[in-house]
């Protein structure tokens, strides 16, 4: 393959007269525009071609295809590539020269057919698959839209109900599935595949199978009111769950011109609206997102250097409270058997029974079988001393955030643990250097940060010390992707990346509220910005006690720029610690349901006259947008720090951080992508005009300032960190 193209497809004619045209762009074959090209050229001779009956399409090393190429709308939106007319993929080469041909095609579909490559397959004839085939359209998870015909296809071969469901939820089906909702015409096992496939389309030409042009079919789609009502229905359901995205209903739009104007139509409107949508920032975001998240597992220095990750058969983990019990339970979900360490027997049938709870929850909501859940729960064992130590290959630490009590456990692990085996800690801010102080063992110590509840949350932060070896980084990270988290690697120091950012962004809050603005504005400026919940809202969540530790380690660490609030300990004395005891910044029914409290006032009251801070009529009145930026920018200019330190080796593991940690909406990038959205000169200049009328907590620091006097972006790498990784 010329190094400058990106894939290709070949054509054998057998003797049969059916032409195999093979994708071939490894590792998921992707739609490039070579292949695409290349796939026209395929076309145009299968067709002019007399010893050419037939043609089958097939993707190379049992993979049809993981759809478009995702960096090609990157070309297109940073302008290195000229954006083909619009509509002459789905409608030029797919439409009218693929579908509409005098030779009759046949999809082989193995392994997955997602995206343009599910709609490239929708354009053929008829599609076989083998059983484990995935079949979907999940464009609209990039910020883009099925714009290979996807929108006009998929609703009139599965009905306009399923088809939505696929579109608007992004999720696969499986061959079974597809084949039952006539996605699908045969399932046969892969060794048969491509005899079926070349029988089926020879079959089509000689008429004894039919020769379907999926765009003109009819007979799925319900009567014209009802689609009507269908459409309505999800355009409001896509309005409350997608408030911040204009592409999800400029997809229905399309679906409906086909609908009500016919497939023409509706290919020619859909080529229209996937054309606009490749420039919207929030595809420019979540474009952004699919490729960092795969990022974070290239760390340089570590994974570029041939390590192959050791097996990990057995993981202990010490401490069956809400953190240990949770990551043993992500831990036996992926099938790794698991050791639960407790001091006494009520403790550790605590932590058993907390396991259980997590997976029976699953049974309850019809995701999991009975069977399932006692095969997954033997995976568990418990115990009270360190015995069964002797053959794992990894440990979790998970006990409460006390040092010397981290170091004992380390002393004793380094006596009963395998040479081999991972001594990693969930601590979420003590030093780990500290923790490992009394072991020889520095090179295997290692941090695996969860967060909580640890089976539900899709990240990891793997910390690092200077002495942490490669090889148990490489371990680690093979062991996140085996459980399904988003894994970043990060330096060691207090708080890490995520915690750290957190911070200034609730003490931000605080901070405005002691000057006047109102809480309950500012948790709605926050969700409407794209945040699961606002500040003190999560607060309230995560509980007044884990508020004020995680506070004190930030106070004790980073004296010079935290902002002191009274408004929790305030409360806290009065017995209301957040959601748990039912009264904190909200007041909560029965069913959790948060109202507002007046109340609150009181404790506010009290906390501003501790603090000798007054009423702000400016701060009062802020718009949402100040909002906004009064308590993102702190979080940015605590990410610049965390970057220049080195703690995060790209911006772009920030922005992983912030989106899988924070829950920093994802179709604004990340933290770091946001803040190059909005410009750093402008960031600075406002941080730096607070920090001179309300103090230190605001003012940017030097790598913030630097980039910021220049407006150069915030997330170019930086050059000579002093890199703690
Ligand atoms: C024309 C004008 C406009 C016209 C208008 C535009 C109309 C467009 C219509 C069509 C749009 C689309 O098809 S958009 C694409 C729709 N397809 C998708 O969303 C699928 C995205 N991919 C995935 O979900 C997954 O990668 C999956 C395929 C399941 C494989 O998962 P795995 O865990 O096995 O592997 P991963 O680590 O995720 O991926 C392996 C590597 O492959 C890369 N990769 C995966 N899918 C890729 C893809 N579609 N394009 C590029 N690269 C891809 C990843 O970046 C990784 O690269 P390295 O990290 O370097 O190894």
């Amino acid at each position: 393959m010329d190094s400058r193209t990106k894939g290709k497809t070949v054509m054998e004619v057998g003797s049969d007269g059916v032409a195999v045209i093979t994708l071939i762009n490894p590792p998921v074959n992707s739609l490039s525009f070579d292949v695409l090209y290349n796939l026209k050229s395929n076309y145009e001779e299968a067709l002019s071609r007399n010893d050419v009956k037939a043609i089958v399409i097939t993707g190379a090393k049992g993979k049809f295809s993981g759809g478009f190429d995702i960096s090609g709308f990157g070309e297109i939106q940073k302008g290195t590539r000229k954006e083909p007319k619009v509509g002459y993929i789905s409608i030029d080469i797919l439409t009218d020269l693929l579908e509409a041909a005098r030779k009759p095609s046949v999809a082989a579909i193995d392994g997955l057919a997602l995206g343009g490559g599910l709609e490239l397959s929708m354009a053929c004839h008829a599609r076989i698959s083998t059983p484990g085939a995935q079949l979907g359209l999940p464009e609209l998870q990039l910020g883009v839209i099925p714009g290979f015909g996807g929108t006009q296809r998929l609703p009139r071969l599965v009905g306009l109900t399923k088809a939505l469901e696929m579109i608007l939820t992004s999720k696969p089906v499986r061959a079974e599935e597809g084949h039952s909702l006539g996605l699908i015409d045969a399932v046969v096992p892969s060794a048969e595949l491509l005899t079926t496939a070349r029988r089926w389309a020879l079959d089509i030409v000689e008429r004894r199978k039919p020769w379907i042009s999926s765009v003109l079919k009819t007979d799925k789609l319900p009567p014209l009111g009802e689609a009507r009502e269908i459409l309505k229905f999800a355009r409001g359901q896509t309005r409350k769950q997608a408030p911040n995205m204009k592409h999800p209903l400029m997809c229905l739009d399309a679906l409906e011109t086909g609908i009500v104007s016919g497939p023409r139509a509706g290919l020619e409107k859909e080529a229209e609206v996937g054309s606009q949508v490749i420039s919207l920032d929030t595809t420019k975001g979540l474009i952004h997102v699919f490729f960092s998240q795969r990022g974070t597992v290239k760390v340089p220095g570590v994974t570029d250097r041939g390590l192959i990750p050791r097996k990990i058969k057995k993981v202990a983990i010490i401490g069956g409270g809400l953190m240990g019990s949770g990551i043993a339970t992500a831990l036996i979900l992926s099938n790794y058997p698991v050791i639960l360490k407790e001091v006494n027997e009520k403790f550790l049938e605590a932590g058993i029974g907390r396991v259980k709870a997590n997976l029976q929850s699953r049974v309850r909501k019809g995701s999991m079988s009975k069977e399932k859940f006692e095969k997954t729960m033997s995976l568990l064992k418990g115990s009270l001393d360190y015995e069964s130590f002797r053959d794992v290959d990894m440990v979790i630490e998970a006990v409460i955030e006390n040092i010397s009590l981290k170091q004992q456990i380390f002393a004793d692990l380094e006596k009963y643990c395998p040479q081999h085996c991972i001594l990693a800690s969930n601590t979420s801010t003590i030093d780990l250097n500290k923790i490992g102080e009394r072991t020889k063992s520095q090179d295997r110590i290692v941090g695996a940060h969860f967060f909580s509840p640890a089976h539900v949350m899709p990240l990891l932060e793997i910390v690092r010390t200077n002495h942490t070896s490669a090889q148990v980084i490489v371990d680690l990270l093979d062991v996140g992707k085996k459980i399904k988290k988003t894994p970043v690697v990060v330096g060691n120091c207090t708080g890490f990346a995520v915690n750290r950012m957190f911070f200034p962004y609730t003490q931000a809050a605080m901070f405005l509220v002691e000057r006047g603005a109102d809480p309950y504005l500012i948790d709605s400026a926050v969700s409407k910005f794209g945040m699961p919940m606002g500040p003190f809202r999560l607060c309230d969540l995560v509980g007044f006690g884990v508020a004020i530790a995680t506070a004190t380690q930030f106070i004790e660490n980073f004296p010079e720029r935290t902002y002191k609030s009274m408004i929790i300990p305030l409360m806290q004395e009065d017995k209301r610690a957040g959601e748990a005891t039912r009264k904190g910044f909200y007041l909560y029914d029965d069913k959790r349901k948060a109202k507002p409290d007046p109340e609150l006032k009181k404790y506010i009251e009290k906390a501003r006259s501790m603090s000798g801070a007054n009423v702000d009529p400016k701060l009062v009145k802020l718009s949402e947008k100040e909002i906004i930026e009064m308590t993102f920018f702190p979080v940015v200019n605590e990410a610049c720090r965390v970057f220049a330190e080195g703690i995060a080796v790209k911006a772009a593991d920030l922005d992983i951080a912030a989106i899988f940690g924070m829950g920093f909406p994802p179709y604004r990038g990340g933290i770091m992508f946001w803040a190059d959205s909005i410009g750093s000169k402008y960031i600075y200049s406002r941080l730096d005009e607070w920090s001179k009328t309300y103090g230190d907590f605001f003012k940017p620091c030097a790598f913030l300032a630097e980039r910021g006097s220049k407006g150069a972006p915030l997330s170019a790498p930086v050059e000579q960190a002093r890199s703690r990784l």
